[in-house]
């Protein structure tokens, strides 16, 4: 029972974790359709903060969906609890002072509003990786466009469930407009300022 829980206080804090990593930490959330280039932007967002010295950790379907969320669909009230979850879990990298990188589709607008509220407004960068369905598909990274078009898959993404875009990301990046390395250097310049620590 909830009620029954009672917090012990620790003593070293995430104040303390962010000072001695010399940066805060945050959440950097990914969104768009499959194949929109979330992973392949965030991975390279990632190796930046890394050469800055920076402590990070990227969440992707590869290694929640296969693990800690591998008993969820892609039914809508089960996108809603896997969101839930990956946000519980960057909530807790975020405490632990890392920059923490999740990209998922993450198709429902109050699904990412609830992100907000887990990890607090201040700690949550919104990316919106903006690619036309029409273009993912012509990619087909991983050929699931044709499997939908083939009824083989229900409930994908932009073909047969819907995508709510976000009305007001933080960053929205149009794949067909811009290289891999605008993108980045786009994202790099909002969130370098981000990770400046100070302790007045
Ligand atoms: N029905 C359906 N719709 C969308 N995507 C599908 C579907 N079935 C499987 N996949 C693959 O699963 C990845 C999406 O998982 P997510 O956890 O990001 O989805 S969600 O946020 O819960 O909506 C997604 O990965 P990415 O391509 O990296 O986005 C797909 O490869
Ligand atoms: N400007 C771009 N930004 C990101 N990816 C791009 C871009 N142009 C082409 N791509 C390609 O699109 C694909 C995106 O796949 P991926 O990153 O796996 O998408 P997602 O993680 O959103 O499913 C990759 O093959 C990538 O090389």
């Amino acid at each position: 029972m909830k009620e029954n829980i009672i917090s012990h206080n620790y003593q070293v804090s995430k104040t303390d974790r962010q000072e001695k990593n010399n940066h805060t930490s945050f959440l950097i959330w990914f969104t768009g359709l499959s194949g929109s280039g979330k992973s392949t932007i965030a991975n390279v967002v990632e190796q930046e903060l890394y050469k800055l010295g920076v402590k990070t950790y990227t969440l992707d379907g590869d290694n929640i969906r296969k693990g800690i969320n591998s008993d969820l669909t892609f039914a809508p009230e089960d996108r809603t609890e896997n969101i839930r979850r990956i946000a519980e879990i960057g909530n807790l990298m975020v405490d632990a002072g890392l920059v923490t990188l999740a990209a998922f589709v993450s198709p429902y607008k109050k699904d990412r509003e609830n992100i907000k509220n887990i990890v607090k407004d201040v700690n949550f960068v919104e990316v919106y990786i903006n690619t036309s369905v029409e273009e993912c598909e012509r990619r087909d990274v991983k050929g699931l466009y044709k499997k939908a078009r083939a009824g083989e898959i229900k409930n994908m993404t932009g073909i047969s469930a819907p995508y709510e875009a976000p009305e007001n990301p933080d960053i929205e990046i149009k794949t067909e407009e811009k290289t891999v390395e605008e993108a980045v250097h786009d994202i790099m310049n909002f969130i370098k300022p981000k990770l400046k620590y100070s302790d007045e």
